[in-house]
C-alpha cells in the first residue's frame, strides 16, 4: 500500500483560547477550510481527554465533510478515539513507531524537528511528514525551541530528502509566509524546499478567517507551483499575473531614467495600468518608496553623469526602496566605457546585499559585462547577436552564473531570443519583433513593464514567473503592432501601435502565443 501523502500546503493547528470572541472552533475550522486549508490538526492543550474526544468528533465531522484530513496533537489514543486520520507527536510525545504500530500503515503521523540532531533521529523514524520549526519566535508555544531564523531552515532543509514532505511552522503570517516560502528554494535546489506552512495564530486569531487563508494560501502557492512545474498551468497561470499586478491599486513606479526615454517610460507605464513618478530629488526617495502598497524602482544609467556624481542618487534610492519593494536595473552601455562599467558594477553589488528584490534587465553586452566577460561595445547598443543553439546554451549559462552570484536578483538578459534566469532556473522566450531596436527607448522601458506585473508576485514568491510573463507580454504586443494589417508605414507609427497594444486586457489566446521554453543549464 502506498504511504499516505498529506497536501501540507496551508496547515491549520488549532487553539482555541485564540479564537475571537463569539465564535467557535467548529465554524472556523469550516471557514478556513472553505478560504483553502488543506489539512488539520487540533492541537487543545487545556482539554481534558473526554472533552479532547468530543471535540475531535465534532471537528472530524466538519473536516471529513470538506475532505482534509484531521491529526491529534500529541495523542495517540484521542486519534484512535476520534477516528481520524493521524497524529502530530514530538519529542517528550509517544514515538513514531509505536504511533504507527498502533494506527496502522494508512496513518499520517506528523514529526516535529528544530535542529540537526533531532532531524537525524527524525530520518530514521519514519514519520509521514515533518514540521520543522519555530522559524520565528512565537508566544503560541512558550517551550519552544530556539527560532531557526530563515538561515537555519534552509540549512535543516538541504538536509531533507526530497521525498519526505514537510513544512515550517513557528511565528508565521501574511506578512511573512511569502518570505518564508521563497527562502526555502533560493538557496537549496527545489527538491529540498517546503511543502506548506503550518500557521496557528495568524488564523486562529482571525475575525475573518476564510478571507485570512485565501491570501496565506496566494502567498505560498506560487512557491509550489515553481517546485513542481508540471503541475502548472501555465497559460492561466502568466495571464493572472498579467491581470493580477494592480490588485492592490495600480502600483506605482519610481523612475530615476535617461532623459532619452523618459517620456516613452511613462506613457508605457500608464499604458499598461500603472502609475509613473519621475524624481531625482533625493529628500522624497523615503516617501516616495512607502507611497502605496506596491512601489517599485527603476534605475537607468542610459545617461549617468559620471561615478562621483550618480552614485549617492542610485544607492540613496535604493536604500529607500529596500523596504520591500521591486527595483529594476538597467545597466546601459555598462560596456561601453570603463566609467560604466564600474558604476554598474557597483549597482549590481548593492543589488546582491538586498535578499532578492532585484532584477537586472540588460542586453547581451551590458549582462556580459555585468557578468565580468570580455566585451566591447560602441555606444550602447548590443554586442552582437545570439543566434544558434549553441550561443543560446552558453549565453543561458552565463546568465544563470550571474543569477547565482547576484543571491537573488533575477537576470534578464535581451536580444533575439531574452533570457532570463534566477540562478535556479532559466527561461528562453522567443517573442519580439526587430523594428523594436528602431525606436529609441523601446529597450528602456521593457524595465517599466517589469517593474509593474512583478507585483502579481506580491511577497516575491514567483518573481521570475512574472518576469517571464511581463518580458513576454512586451514582446508579443510588439510582435502584433508590427504585423498586423495593416502594417504600420514605419518605426514612429509602430511605436504609436505599441503603446496601444500594451494598454490592452491581456486575454488567453495572446498568452497561448507567448513563445517560452525551460532551459536546464
Ligand atoms: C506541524 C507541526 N509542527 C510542529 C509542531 C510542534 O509539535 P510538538 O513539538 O509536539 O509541540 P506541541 O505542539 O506539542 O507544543 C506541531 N504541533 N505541528
Ligand atoms: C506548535 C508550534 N511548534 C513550533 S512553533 C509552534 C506554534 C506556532 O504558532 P504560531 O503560528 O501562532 O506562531
Amino acid at each position: 500500500m502506498a504511504p499516505p501523502n498529506p497536501d501540507l500546503t496551508l496547515y491549520l493547528v488549532t487553539d482555541s483560547s485564540l479564537l475571537p470572541p463569539g465564535t467557535t472552533l467548529p465554524e472556523h475550522v469550516r471557514a478556513s477550510i472553505n478560504g483553502g486549508v488543506t489539512i488539520v490538526q487540533l492541537r487543545e492543550k487545556k482539554l481534558s481527554t473526554a472533552a479532547f474526544i468530543s471535540l475531535g468528533k465534532q471537528v472530524h465531522a466538519i473536516t471529513k465533510e470538506l475532505g482534509v484530513p484531521l491529526l491529534i496533537n500529541d495523542r495517540v489514543d484521542v486519534s484512535l478515539a476520534v477516528g481520524c486520520e493521524g497524529v502530530h507527536v514530538g519529542w517528550d510525545d509517544m514515538d513514531c513507531q509505536t504511533a504507527r504500530k498502533i494506527l496502522g500503515p494508512d496513518a499520517i503521523i506528523g514529526l516535529s524537528v528544530s535542529n540537526k540532531e533531532q532531524l537525524a533521529k527524525a530520518l530514521e523514524a519514519g514519520p509521514t511528514y515533518l514540521g520543522v520549526g519555530p522559524v520565528y519566535a512565537t508566544p503560541t508555544k512558550p517551550d519552544h525551541n530556539t527560532p531557526l531564523g530563515l538561515d537555519g531552515l534552509q540549512q535543516l532543509l538541504q538536509h531533507i530528502p526530497a521525498n519526505l514532505p514537510c513544512c515550517a511552522i513557528g511565528g508565521i503570517n501574511a506578512q511573512n509566509a511569502g518570505t518564508v516560502m521563497n527562502a526555502s528554494r533560493s538557496k537549496t535546489s527545489p527538491a529540498s524546499s517546503l511543502n506548506g506552512l503550518a500557521i496557528v495564530s495568524a488564523i486562529m486569531a482571525s475575525p475573518e478567517p476564510a478571507k485570512t487563508c485565501k491570501s496565506l494560501k496566494s502567498l505560498i502557492v506560487p512557491s509550489i507551483l515553481y517546485k513542481n512545474p508540471q503541475k502548472v498551468n501555465l497559460t492561466s497561470y502568466l495571464l493572472q499575473m498579467l491581470r493580477n499586478f494592480r490588485e492592490n491599486g495600480p502600483p506605482l513606479i519610481h523612475h530615476i531614467t535617461n532623459n532619452v526615454s523618459k517620456t516613452l517610460h511613462a506613457n508605457v507605464t500608464l499604458a499598461i495600468g500603472a502609475s509613473p513618478i519621475m524624481s531625482e530629488n533625493e529628500s522624497e526617495f523615503q516617501d516616495l518608496a512607502r507611497l502605496g502598497n506596491s512601489v517599485s524602482l527603476v534605475l537607468n544609467m542610459g545617461t549617468f553623469l559620471g561615478e562621483e556624481a550618480t552614485k549617492d542618487l542610485f544607492i540613496n534610492a535604493i536604500k529607500a526602496h529596500n523596504c520591500g519593494n521591486y527595483i529594476v536595473f538597467d545597466p546601459v552601455g555598462a560596456g561601453a566605457t570603463e566609467s560604466r562599467r564600474n558604476f554598474a558594477r557597483t549597482i549590481k553589488e548593492a543589488g546582491a546585499t538586498l535578499g532578492n528584490s532585484m532584477i537586472i534587465k540588460g542586453n547581451e553586452g551590458e549582462i556580459l559585462t555585468l557578468a565580468g566577460e570580455n566585451v566591447s561595445m560602441r555606444g550602447v547598443d548590443g554586442a552582437g547577436a545570439n543566434s544558434g543553439r549553441e550561443r543560446e546554451r552558453e549565453l543561458a549559462a552565463i546568465v544563470s552564473k550571474l543569477a547565482k552570484d547576484c543571491r537573488g536578483s533575477t537576470i534578464v538578459m535581451t536580444g533575439p531570443t531574452d533570457i532570463i534566469s534566477d540562478g535556479v532556473k532559466t527561461f528562453l522566450l522567443r517573442n519580439g519583433d526587430p523594428i523594436q531596436t528602431m525606436v529609441t527607448g523601446i529597450g528602456c522601458v521593457l524595465s517599466s513593464v517589469i517593474a509593474a506585473i512583478l507585483w502579481s508576485s506580491k511577497s516575491f514568491s514567483d518573481k521570475l514567473l512574472a518576469t517571464v510573463a511581463a518580458v513576454s507580454f512586451f514582446n508579443l504586443s510588439a510582435e502584433l503592432a508590427a504585423n498586423t494589417e495593416p502594417r504600420p508605414a514605419g518605426p514612429a507609427s509602430w511605436a504609436i501601435r505599441f503603446v496601444d497594444m500594451l494598454s490592452k486586457e491581456p486575454t488567453e489566446d495572446l498568452v497561448r502565443q507567448f513563445r517560452i521554453e525551460e532551459i536546464k543549464v
